[in-house]
């Protein structure tokens, strides 16, 4: 049943590449303050179906609607809609010249034009937020790649996003560095953020997801508590996949 104020409601999403139909009419609502975990096999749609969110990718039909407004509307502003939806990739992304703070108060500065000191009040509290204040002056070269995931997850919450879309955060990343980024999307969760995550930790999506949506072949297969998923499926394709993943 859809929640009756969902931030995020994707209904009947399509995209093709070519005659390749990759997202075959997707229907996912997430709510505010949700975690909604995506999982499935390689090349099911995950990834595409996050970047048709906020537009990295156009969709061939369908829709979503966003906070109240139409995503895939001609006349929306598609750079403000960016800043609402922040995401982070595997790649971190940074500007290398740029101390961590510049990095995050760059948008901020250029973009939205907030005074030098605003702007750094802003950032500083968006680094502490990742627990990362302290490397504020260091630059992406002297900061570990779990550190440096973590600066560019600051530069989204800096502009202040209603939702937070996640793909593959973790998947770059050397083992013992995971656990620090995990922790700050740990952190972003109980402070009340809504979140969509694409990723490969699925003892992670146990532990904090509030919904686990399972697709293959670009249809969602499969949706429910993360007990469900992992615990009890209903479906064979997802039964096969979690034990797949599990070994
Ligand atoms: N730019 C593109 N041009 C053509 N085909 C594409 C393009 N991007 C993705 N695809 C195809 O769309 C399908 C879905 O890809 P997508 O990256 O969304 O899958 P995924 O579930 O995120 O996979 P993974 O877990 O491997 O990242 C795949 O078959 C992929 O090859």
């Amino acid at each position: 049943m859809r929640p009756a104020h969902p931030l995020l409601d994707i209904r009947g999403l399509r995209k093709s590449y070519g005659a390749a139909e990759v997202l075959k009419g997707i229907d996912l609502a997430v709510s505010p303050g949700e975690l909604v975990f995506l999982i499935g096999p390689s090349g099911s749609g995950k990834s595409t179906l996050l970047r048709c969110c906020n537009r990295l990718e156009e969709a061939s039909g369908g829709s979503i609607w966003f906070d109240g407004q139409e995503v895939l509307a001609d006349r929306i502003d598609i750079n403000a809609l960016r800043r609402r939806m922040g995401m982070v990739f595997q790649s971190f992304n940074l500007y290398p010249h740029m101390s961590a703070l510049g990095n995050v108060t760059l948008a901020l500065r250029k973009v939205l034009k907030k005074p030098r000191a605003e702007a750094e009040r802003i950032g500083m509290a968006a680094l502490e937020r990742v627990g990362l204040a302290h490397k504020a002056a260091s630059y992406p070269g002297e900061l570990s790649g779990g550190q440096q995931q973590r600066v560019a997850i600051a530069r989204a919450l800096a502009l202040e996003p209603g939702l937070m879309l996640f793909d593959e955060p973790t998947s770059a990343l050397d083992p013992e560095l995971v656990g620090s980024v995990l922790q700050a999307m740990r952190d972003m969760r109980a402070a009340g953020m809504t979140m969509l995550v694409v990723s490969h930790e699925m003892r992670f999506a146990r532990e904090a997801a509030d919904r686990v949506v399972f697709m293959d072949g670009g249809v969602i297969v499969e949706q429910g508590p993360p007990e469900q998923i992992f615990g009890s499926p209903r479906h064979e394709r997802t039964r096969t996949f979690v034990s797949e993943v599990a070994r």
